[in-house]
This record gives structure tokens, sequence and C-alpha cells, in this order.
């Protein structure tokens, strides 16, 4: 699997395995925003897999349709919502119609594409930060607010990315909103503690599969960026490693854990070289000719 003779990290145990006692989330509701798809399945699997009831929202009712049927096989209640995250109304909704209050909130969803940042149009950057970052708040807002009201501690797990502390050539839009993600975990895990309200963020290193949209993914293909000979570690993430890490973070067993964003990338985003690459402009990596011309 890897073009380099050194063994990199180990891979992880399989699919099905878990580090927590079974059982571990049996009788908690579990809500995902993204859980029809890609990484944010892959967190509803592990939840699913150690007794969680789960509520999966996204804008796609067949994709949902289709996920919910999955984790359903799993053996838990899987309530779908289609629901813009955009949407404060809708959110509300989404709550009312739950078959009860989550007690766990992963804000997955998130919206990225790569771009040069002077290409960029003013819907574009809106786009993404509305969906990344403001969505997101939406969703936390409305999870606490019912919490506050109802006197119930909760646990809220917002995925961000690593960009949201180094920056993001061609992705100024989402490196700006998950660096926003990540301070809402720092300001709310604080704010709420005292109501036992945790807070915590969950970066996933690169983690490609099948369901993203294709401009990441012709992202990934077209800078080697899925080749383990470009990681640290020599292996990308397995997604299942992400939900391990989201079902820790939530569990009775990191009750004193909060304000913390976990990074699960086998250490690429600390990546710094004993001699510099070759500078290369974002525009010329992503194949884009000079600007104004
Ligand atoms: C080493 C590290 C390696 C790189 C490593 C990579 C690290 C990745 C880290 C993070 C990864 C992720 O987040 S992966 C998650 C990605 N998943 C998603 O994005 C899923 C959701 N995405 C979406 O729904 C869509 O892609 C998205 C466009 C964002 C939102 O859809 P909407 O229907 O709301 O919006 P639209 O109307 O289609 O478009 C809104 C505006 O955005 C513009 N727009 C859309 N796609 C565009 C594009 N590719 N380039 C420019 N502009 C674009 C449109 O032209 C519109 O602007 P106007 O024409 O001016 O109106
Ligand atoms: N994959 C990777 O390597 C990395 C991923 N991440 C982060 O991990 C998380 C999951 O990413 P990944 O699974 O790869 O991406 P995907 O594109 O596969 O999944 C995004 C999910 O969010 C949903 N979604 C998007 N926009 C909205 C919206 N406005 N309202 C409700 N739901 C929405 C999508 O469903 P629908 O379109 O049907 O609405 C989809 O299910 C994101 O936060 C991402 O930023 C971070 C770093 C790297």
């Amino acid at each position: 699997m890897t073009e380099n003779a050194y063994p990199g990290l180990p891979s992880p145990p399989p699919l099905g395995a878990s580090a927590l006692p079974p059982g571990t989330y049996e009788g908690h509701t579990v809500l995902v925003t993204g859980g029809g798809s890609g990484l944010g399945k892959a967190i509803a699997t592990e939840f699913a897999r150690l007794g969680a009831d789960l509520v999966i929202v996204g804008r796609t009712a067949d994709r949902l349709k289709a996920a919910q049927e999955e984790l359903g096989a799993l053996g838990g209640r899987v309530t779908a919502s289609v629901c813009d995250i955009r949407d404060p109304e809708r959110i509300a909704e989404v709550f009312d119609a739950a078959p009860v209050l989550p007690d766990v909130l992963v804000n997955n969803a998130a919206a990225n594409f790569p771009v040069p940042a002077e290409d960029m149009s003013p819907n574009a950057w809106r786009a993404v930060v509305d969906i990344t970052l403001t969505g997101t708040w939406f969703m936390t807002r409305e999870f606490g607010r019912r919490h506050l009201a109802a006197g119930t501690p909760g646990s809220v797990i917002n995925v961000g990315a690593s960009y949201a502390w180094t920056g993001g050539p061609g992705f100024a839009h989402s490196a700006a909103a998950k660096a926003g993600v990540k301070n809402l975990v720092e300001t709310l895990a604080v704010e709420w503690a005292p109501y036992g309200i945790q807070v915590n963020g969950l970066v996933p290193g690169l983690f490609p599969h099948a369901d993203l949209p294709e401009a990441i993914r012709g992202n990934l293909e077209r800078t080697d960026d899925d080749k383990a000979s470009r990681q640290p570690a020599l292996r990308v993430g397995q997604a299942r490693e992400l939900g391990w890490a989201a079902t820790f973070l939530a569990s009775p067993y990191a009750r004193f854990v909060s304000g913390h964003t976990m990074v699960v990338d086998g250490a690429n985003w600390q990546r710094r070289n004993v001699v510099n690459a070759p500078v290369v402009p974002v525009r010329e990596q992503l194949g884009r000719g000079p600007y104004g011309q």
C-alpha cells in the first residue's frame, strides 16, 4: 500500500472493534449533521454500534434514507430529517420532531472546495461560511437552549480542520470558517460547563472517501495527497478511527474533557522539513492561469 520503505503508523483494529464497553450509549440519542454520508456516517456508525439511537440530518432525502437503513441495521432507532443547517427555523422543527432531545450533537456537516482567494465570488465565500460556521452555530444554539431549559447535560462535538490553526492556502473560506468553529468550542465550553454541557472539537486529517464532492476528491487526486507516501504516518485515516475518537469524547470516560480539539491526522499538520519544499503559488497548484488575463 505504501511506496515508502518505512512501516509508518500501524493500521487500526478492524471495523466493528471498540475501546468502549458495549452498550456505552444505550438510552442515549446522538444527532449527527451530515450523518447520511462520508465521515458523518462513519461517526454515526460507531455511536450506533455502542447502542445509541440516532438523528441524522442533511439536505438530500435519498442519501439520508439509504443511510437510515444502513445505520438502522445496527439495532438502534434512526430518525432521518431533511434540513439545511443554514435555516434556524427548520433546525427548531428537527429538534421538535426528534423522538427525544438528543444528548450528543455532532456538528459534522460542512462545505468546501479549493479556489484561489482572488477568484472567490462573494456568494462562494457566503456558501462555505454560512454552512460551515453559521450552520454549526445555529445547530449548537438550538441544542444548548433546549438543554439549559430542561436542566439536562449534553455533549457537543464540532468537526473541524487543522487549517483552523495554520491557515489553508486555496481554502480561505473554509479555513476561516473552521477557525471560527474551533473558537466556538473554546467559548462555549466555558460558558456552558456550569450547566453540564461539554463542548469539544474533533479534527480529521486526510480521510479520502467516495462520498466527497468532486472538487475535493479531484484536489486530493491531483496533488497525490491521498497517497500514503505524502503523509508522515505513511497512510491516510480510516473513517472508523474518527468515529472512535468521537465516541470517546462524548462518553462518560471523557467527562472532564471540555474545550479541547483533538486532531486525528497522524501528525500531518505538524509536518516541517529539514529542507524547505519549493514554493508553488496556489493558482499553479490548482492548474489556474495567471490572474486577470
Ligand atoms: C495539503 C492540503 C491539501 C488539501 C486538503 C484538503 C483538506 C480538506 C479539509 C476539509 C475538507 C472538507 O470540508 S470536505 C467537505 C466537503 N463537503 C462539501 O462541501 C459538501 C457540501 N457542499 C456543497 O453543498 C457545495 O459544494 C457548495 C458549493 C459548498 C454549497 O452548495 P450551494 O448549493 O449552497 O451553493 P451553490 O449555489 O452551488 O454555490 C454557491 C457559490 O459557490 C460557488 N462555487 C461552487 N463551487 C465552486 C468551485 N469549485 N469553485 C469556485 N466557486 C464555486 C458557486 O459558483 C456560487 O457562487 P456564484 O456563482 O457567485 O453564485
Ligand atoms: N474528508 C476529509 O479528509 C476531511 C474532512 N473534514 C471535515 O469532516 C467533516 C465531514 O466531511 P466529509 O464526510 O469528508 O464530507 P462530505 O462532503 O462527504 O459530507 C458532508 C455532509 O454534510 C452534509 N451537508 C452539507 N451541507 C449541508 C447543509 N447546508 N445542511 C445540512 N447538511 C449539509 C452533506 O449532505 P447533503 O449534501 O445531502 O446536505 C454531507 O452528508 C466536515 O466537517 C469536513 O470539513 C476535515 C478535514 C478533512
